[in-house]
Parts: structure tokens; sequence; C-alpha cells
């Protein structure tokens, strides 16, 4: 029987979310006026998820408006690693939940969020404990540094109904590699929210780094 079946009819599933394109920006929003532009040339450029990392003090104000100005936007909060946090993504309008790791207690608050949670992993067994919770798509974070592509072919051998969201040291040059990966539903990274691009105003090279992610190609079947 498969682990997801667990307690997974509580739980919303972030798959339907996480498939809509090949890429989840992960964005770092350091002055609230860039988020509105910034999100705008993420939707223009084809890639309309977007994990807005609660690491500056404007982060849940950029996410309350992306949520209520941009069209076509589907605007998450990332770096989620307490319950405390979760009240507050939700009533700022977050449509979805990223945590890079997750402890017995921030789990057990995630199982009662009424939006999808895409929870960090980075051992068989932590991924394990969260698929029998029900969880339907994992970060698997930091995926470069925790093995990458060949921790994710190893684990598709005994548990090949896990599904994964890799985060962390990817690009360009190997998103390719990830996303040739049956168990892999879309990619996360910052390489397409450059932080001097921003601190420029340059949201023209935000759109144009987005369509060249959006295009990317991925052997992932959803349905
Ligand atoms: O803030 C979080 O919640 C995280 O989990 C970390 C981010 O996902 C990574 O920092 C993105 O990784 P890079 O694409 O290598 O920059």
């Amino acid at each position: 029987m498969s682990l997801t079946r667990g307690l997974a009819s509580r739980l919303p599933s972030a798959l339907p979310l996480v498939a809509k394109a090949p890429v989840v920006p992960v964005v770092v929003i350091e002055r609230l006026e860039d988020a509105v532009p910034l999100a705008r040339a993420l939707v223009e450029g084809g890639l309309p998820l977007i994990e807005v990392t609660l690491r500056t003090a404007v982060a849940l104000e950029a996410v309350r408006h992306i949520a209520a100005e941009v069209e076509g936007a589907i605007v998450g909060a990332g770096t989620v690693v307490e319950r405390a946090q979760i009240e507050a993504c939700l009533e700022a309008g977050a449509t979805f939940l990223v945590s890079p790791g997750t402890t017995p207690s921030l789990a057990e608050a995630f199982a009662e969020t009424p939006i999808p949670v895409m929870a960090g992993c980075a051992t068989a067994s932590e991924a394990m404990r969260l698929a029998e919770l029900g969880f339907e798509v994992l970060k698997f974070f930091p995926a470069e540094a925790s093995g990458g592509v060949a921790f994710l072919k190893s684990i598709a051998g005994p548990l090949p109904h896990l599904r994964f969201c890799p985060t962390g040291g990817i690009g360009p040059a190997n998103a390719p590699d990830y996303l040739a990966l049956p168990s892999v539903v879309a990619v996360g990274g910052s390489w397409v929210v450059p932080a001097d691009a921003i601190r420029a105003g340059d949201f023209g090279k935000v759109r144009d780094l987005a369509k060249a992610a959006a295009g990317l190609k991925r052997a992932a079947r959803f349905g």
C-alpha cells in the first residue's frame, strides 16, 4: 500500500500547484516596493508559483501585496521553521507554505493547515515519515549538498511513490538533470531572481530568466 495514503485525505495536496511550472522561484525581498514588479515579471515569464522566503522584515507584507495585486501569481511563504509563523502566513494570503526541514511539531501543525505545504526533508527516513503523514510533494533541501540527483535516483528504487521539489544549489546547468527524474515535480531555486537584478530594478532580466526556466522539460507525469 502506498505510504502516501496515510492521512492524505486530511491534507490539501501540493501536487496541483507544484505541477504548474517546472521551476519554483525562491525569492528574497529586501524592499517591499520590489515585490509586485518582481512577481509580475515571474508571471509574465511563465512561473506563476512564487515562494517568498520569510527571511526579511518585509516578507509577509510582500506576500500580501503579491496576493492582492498580481494577477496570475500563486504566492506562498517559504522558510517556515516554526508553527508560530503559520497563522501570519495565512492571514497575509499565502496560498501554500514551504519549510526547509520539518520537526515533529512543525509536521503536526502543517497537518492542520488548510493550504498545501511542501515540507522539507533531506533523508530517506524524513521523507518516509512525511509521506506517511500525507504530504504529497516534499521539498528535498539542501538538494545538492544532500546528494542531489544521485540521492533521488537511489531512493526511487525502494520508494518510487515519493515526489519531490529539490531545492538548494540548483541552477540552469543542473536543473535538467533533476527534471529528468520521474520523482521530481519541479525544482526550486533562486537563480531566476538574482539579488543584483532586483537591487537594480532590472525586472526584464528576471522575466527573461523566468522564461528560460519555464521552458525546461520534465519527465514527471501528473495525472
Ligand atoms: O529559505 C528557505 O526556506 C530555504 O529552504 C532555502 C532556499 O530554498 C534556498 O536557499 C534556495 O537555494 P538556492 O537556489 O541554492 O539559493
